[in-house]
């Protein structure tokens, strides 16, 4: 039975990518584990969502090996990988008219008994990320119905109904209105803290100082690991990752520590 809160992803020499394609990420090396929050960044096209599929399983290695906490990931079933990993894809499409309660149900799937009736945990468990996420008033609407941003607080809602102990998020706040932005970003913290393993592809590199996380560079089929945001999110690098020259600084209040912000400088 692997701990929950306690899982460790290895990735050895592994080439990752699709079956008769060029790899798309080569000789990756890396070990993420569920006390660490990564932040990944490239440019589009780069292989972040490549890269998740393939820490899902659905995508196996082109070659080398991905294990989860010493296992194959293949050798787990789904029910079993989805009490230790959730996700929320970039995009999501789903063509019924569920409820949005219904929706971050099926989150609880993998815990459910054998005939798949929710219990009254599940339900439990469903109010209160509702009210977490503080989306409580949509529990009843059509999901179809909803803008994209709601859409995406409901997918959201739906992995954390999982209570996985690493949690994917591919841009989770990209259709999200700022203060939406802000409060996801804030749950996503208050996750981490509560030793949820995280790992975001962002486009706001911010976001990774916001979170103090780790950062992955995705470049040139190679992912570059910083530790520390900071030694990340520099000029030259932002430069040579996105192509445009960005200016890193420090705002903050007096006598608060200092955030590091970015900013493109358009003019230049
Ligand atoms: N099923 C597939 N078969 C073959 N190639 C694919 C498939 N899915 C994606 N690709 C290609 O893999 C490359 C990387 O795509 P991916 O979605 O991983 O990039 P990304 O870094 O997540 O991009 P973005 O920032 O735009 O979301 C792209 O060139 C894409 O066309």
């Amino acid at each position: 039975m692997v701990d929950q809160k306690k899982l460790r992803l290895h990735i050895r020499d592994t080439n990752l990518g699709y079956r008769l394609r060029k790899p798309l990420l080569k000789s990756i090396n890396l070990s993420i584990s569920s006390d660490e929050t990564f932040c990944i960044l490239g440019q589009n096209g780069t292989g972040k969502t490549t890269f998740f599929k393939s820490l899902l399983g659905i995508l196996p290695p082109l070659s080398g090996s991905i294990t989860l906490n010493g296992k194959p990931l293949g050798s787990f079933s789904r029910k079993e990988l989805a009490k230790l990993i959730a996700y929320v894809p970039q995009a999501h499409h789903t063509p019924f008219p569920y409820k949005v309660n219904d929706v971050i149900l099926f989150g609880r799937t993998a815990h459910m008994n054998f005939f798949g009736s929710p219990g009254r945990k599940d339900l439990l468990v469903v109010d209160s990320i509702l009210d977490m996420l503080e989306i409580s008033h949509l529990a009843d609407c059509i999901y179809t119905e909803l803008s994209g941003g709601e859409r995406q607080m409901v997918v959201i809602a739906r992995a954390l109904a999982q209570e996985a102990g690493l949690l994917i998020l591919d841009e989770p706040a990209s259709n999200l209105d700022y203060g939406n932005q802000a409060r996801l970003l804030k749950k996503i913290r208050a996750l981490a803290e509560a030793k949820t393993g995280i790992l975001m592809t962002t486009h706001q590199p911010d976001q990774a100082f916001l979170l103090d996380a780790k950062v992955l560079m995705l470049s040139n089929g190679s992912v570059l690991h910083y530790d520390d945001a900071s030694d990340a999110l520099q000029p030259d690098i932002l430069k040579k990752i996105y192509g445009v020259n960005v200016e890193v600084i420090e705002a903050g209040t007096p006598g608060k520590n200092p955030l590091k912000v970015c900013r493109p400088l358009i003019d230049s």
